[in-house]
C-alpha cells in the first residue's frame, strides 16, 4: 500500500476509523508487541485444514483441557505476520469474530502459531444446500455484524469466501476467521489488488482500481448469497482473473463497466481487447429454475443481491445499510 497521487475514491463510511486512533492501532510495522505463550501448553491431536500461508491443526490446551486450533504459519514476510496478528488483537472479543487465545513460537525454528477458538464447522457444500430463506436471514444477519465490526474498527477482511466463515448450526454460531490477508483502511491509499480468492474478487480489484474499501467485502458477501440463493456455486466461476471479469460483464452487462471505468478514471488493460464482448445486462430472474425457485423467487432476496452485485463500489450497500435492508425485515 502507498500514498495516491490522484484521490479518486474514498470509503463512504468509517473513512477515518484509523485515524482519529492511535497510531499503535494500525502502524504493524512500528508497534508490534507480542506477548509470546508457552508452547508446551498444547498439543496437536490431528490435522484440519492446509492453506496457501499456513498448516492448520485441532489441538488441545493440556492446562484446561479445551479444544483449540493451532494455525501454524509458513514462512511469509515478517509484516504481514505482524499485520495479521496485530488485526487479530484488535478485533479479537468482536461479534462473531473468531477468537485469538494465544501466539507461540517455536524455540529453534521461530516459526510463529496462532492459537483459535474451535468452531464446530459443517463444510459449506453440505451446510448451504440445507438453507431456507430464514436461515440465510439469520447466518448473513451475523456475517454482516462480523464485517460491520472489522470496518467500524478501520479494517478490510479482503478474503470473504465460504472456506473462511465458520458456521456451527447447532450452536447457531458463525466467526469470521482467517485476517491473513485483512488490511488496515486509510483514505488516499493505493492497495495491492492482489487480494481475495478469484470467485469472490471484486470488480476493483479485476479492473486494478487500487483505491477501495470496506465494500470489497460486500461483493463478496453478495457473490455468496447469489450462489445460494440461485444454487450456482460459485456464482461467477472465472478461469483466470481476466475471465472472472468478462463472467461478472455477462452477467452485469458491459455498459454499466464502461460507467464504472469512466467514473473513476480507469482505463482497462489492453489484455481485454480480444476476451471481453458487448453483452447485455442478465436480469436476476433469468437465473430462476425449477430447483432453486423456492428461494429465487423471493424478491426481497434477489432486491437484497442486486444492492451487493454492483461494478460500482460505491454504490453497494454498505454493511449497516444491508443489515436494515427488507429481506431481515420480512418474516419467511
Ligand atoms: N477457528 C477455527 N475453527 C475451525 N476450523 C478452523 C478454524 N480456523 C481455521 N480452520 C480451518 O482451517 C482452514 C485454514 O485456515 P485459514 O483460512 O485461517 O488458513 P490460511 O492458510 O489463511 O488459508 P487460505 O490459504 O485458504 O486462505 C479453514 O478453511 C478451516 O477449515
Amino acid at each position: 500500500m502507498s500514498k495516491a497521487a490522484r484521490v479518486y475514491s474514498v470509503a463512504r463510511v468509517y473513512a477515518d476509523a484509523n485515524q482519529k486512533r492511535p497510531k499503535e492501532y494500525w502502524d504493524y510495522e512500528n508497534h508490534h508487541e507480542i506477548n509470546w505463550g508457552d508452547i508446551v501448553d498444547y498439543e496437536i491431536i490431528s490435522k484440519i485444514g492446509r492453506g496457501k500461508y499456513s498448516e492448520v491443526f485441532l489441538g488441545v490446551n493440556v492446562l484446561n483441557d479445551q479444544e483449540c486450533v493451532i494455525k501454524v504459519l509458513k514462512p511469509v514476510k515478517i509484516k504481514k505476520i505482524y499485520r495479521e496478528i496485530k488485526i487479530l488483537q484488535n478485533l479479537t472479543g468482536g461479534p462473531n469474530i473468531v477468537a485469538l487465545l494465544d501466539l507461540i513460537q517455536d524455540k529453534q525454528s521461530r516459526i510463529p502459531a496462532l492459537i483459535f477458538e474451535k468452531v464446530n464447522n459443517v463444510d459449506f457444500r453440505v451446510l448451504y444446500p440445507t438453507f431456507t430463506l430464514s436461515d440465510l436471514q439469520f447466518y448473513f444477519m451475523q456475517l454482516l455484524v462480523a464485517l460491520d465490526y472489522c470496518h467500524s474498527m478501520g479494517i478490510i477482511h479482503r478474503d470473504v469466501k465460504p472456506q473462511n466463515i465458520m458456521i456451527d448450526p447447532t450452536e447457531k454460531k458463525l466467526k469470521l476467521i482467517d485476517w491473513g490477508l485483512a488490511e488496515f483502511y486509510h483514505s488516499g491509499m493505493d492497495y495491492n489488488v492482489r487480494v481475495a480468492s478469484r470467485y469472490h474478487k471484486g470488480p476493483e480489484l479485476l479492473v486494478n482500481l487500487q483505491q477501495y474499501d470496506y465494500s470489497l467485502d460486500l461483493w463478496s458477501v453478495g457473490c455468496m448469497l447469489a450462489a445460494i440463493v440461485f444454487q450456482k456455486e460459485p456464482f461467477f466461476k472465472g478461469d483466470s482473473n481476466n475471465d472472472q471479469l468478462v463472467k461478472i460483464a455477462k452477467v452485469l452487462g458491459t455498459k454499466d463497466l464502461t460507467a464504472y471505468l469512466n467514473k473513476y478514471g480507469i482505463k482497462l488493460s489492453s489484455e481485454f481487447d480480444k476476451i471481453l464482448g458487448n453483452y447485455p445486462r442478465k436480469p436476476w430472474a433469468s437465473f430462476a429454475n425449477d430447483k432453486n425457485r423456492a428461494m429465487a423467487s423471493d424478491t426481497t432476496v434477489v432486491d437484497f443481491i442486486d444492492k451487493l452485485v454492483r461494478y460500482d463500489h460505491q454504490e453497494r450497500l454498505t454493511a449497516t445499510e444491508a443489515m436494515s435492508h427488507k429481506f431481515f425485515h420480512t418474516k419467511f
